[in-house]
């Protein structure tokens, strides 16, 4: 991964516009599809034809790690969660698995940094390890400058393979007990705000442990000092290789021209990251689920993205961009059924 930060071109204006006119043209009332409209635009012009395809090849990634915060009381759950739910998604049985069976979802799950070494886990699913847990981010560095490139790296790698087995969109998950710790600090760091504004509780630790979550996120902040204005130098101080991995296949996806859809805080963290690096890469993203987590409010915002989706979910693991799936393929639906009301009006 190139660590200059180049432009990425956006979705075909062109398409947009001429798929804009379909729209426009429906046997329906000027906006009354909504957000739908708007969205099935959006689809035509990241494909580059109108109508837009039916989206039949969806595919999900969920990036697994552990992180050294978890053992300084920012989290409800122990570490040892992660591993549990990593051969929980192998099996097909964790909340993620049941939407993306209903919606016809293709579930891959890495381990980029879990502490556990997964035996008996699928090679697939191991291959892509940058190391084991990552550093306590307000006491050190999560990652060496050598681990934030391999793990970027990875996340390329992943985007690549999915584009050439034919995903026509991505979606981004997540596994990591401590995780909503580093993005909200990534989300700060972005956005130059402080730990007060972005420290949301996680998996649902108590007001003591939201407290010490916010001292943490200061600290790191502190830390890291003025290493936050590099995005890549940012991961290295204050994410992990699952954040940086996710960074690297969104960074990839948007350049490949393929959308993707984001999930919680952590997706939405590593969204706002990619952007950072790859500027203009968040026009290939759409939020699919709001989180309870203030500071993925504060990266949509910042990025002019709105959820589909508030069902006050705080799961993670992708299920918020899985549960999205359906209203995207009502979008697409819609824009290429729907008759033009100068075939119909008498
Ligand atoms: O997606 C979200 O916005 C979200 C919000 C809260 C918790 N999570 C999930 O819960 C874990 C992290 O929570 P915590 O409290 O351990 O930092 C991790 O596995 C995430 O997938 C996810
Ligand atoms: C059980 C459990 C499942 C999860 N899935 C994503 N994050 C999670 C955190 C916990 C604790």
């Amino acid at each position: 991964m190139n660590a200059a930060a180049t432009q990425v071109g956006p979705p075909d204006p062109q398409v947009r516009a001429e798929a804009d006119a379909r729209l426009a043209g429906l046997a329906t009332p000027p906006g009354a599809l909504g957000r739908l409209g708007e969205l099935g635009a959006w689809v035509a012009a990241t494909q580059g034809v109108v109508p837009p395809r039916e989206l039949t090849d969806v595919r999900l990634v969920i990036f697994a790690g552990d992180h050294g915060v978890a053992a300084h009381g920012v989290s409800a759950y122990p570490p040892a969660i992660t591993g549990a739910m990593v051969r929980t998604f192998v099996a097909g049985r964790a909340g993620v698995s049941a939407l993306a069976a209903a919606h016809g979802v293709a579930v891959r799950v890495l381990d980029l940094g879990v502490d556990d070494d997964l035996e008996g886990v699928p090679d697939d699913v191991r291959r892509h390890k940058v190391r084991r847990g990552s550093g306590a981010i307000h006491l050190e560095d999560a990652l060496t400058p050598e681990e934030t490139r391999a793990a970027l790296a990875a996340g390329e790698r992943v985007a690549h393979e999915e584009i050439a087995a034919g995903a026509q969109l991505l979606l981004t998950g997540d596994m990591g007990i401590g995780n909503t710790t580093p993005a909200a600090a990534l989300i700060a760091a972005g956005l130059g705000l402080p730990a007060s504004e972005v420290t949301g509780r996680g998996t649902g630790v108590d007001d003591e442990g939201l407290r010490r979550k916010q001292e943490v996120i200061d600290q790191a902040l502190r830390r890291a000092g003025d290493r936050v204005d590099d995005p890549v130098e940012t991961l290295t101080a204050l994410g992990s290789a699952d954040l940086a991995a996710t960074v690297g296949f969104l960074v990839a996806a948007a350049r490949a021209g393929v959308p993707v859809l984001l999930d919680g805080v952590i997706s939405v963290a590593c969204a706002l990251t990619a952007d950072r690096l790859a500027p203009g890469a968040v026009a290939w993203f759409a939020a699919g689920h709001r989180s309870t987590e203030p500071a993925q409010s504060l990266a949509l915002d910042k990025m002019g993205l709105e959820p589909l989706l508030d069902l006050g979910m705080r799961l993670g693991e992708g299920s918020g961009a899985v549960a999205a799936v359906p209203v995207v393929r009502s979008a697409v639906a819609l824009i290429r059924d729907v008759a033009l009301l100068a075939e119909i009006a008498p």
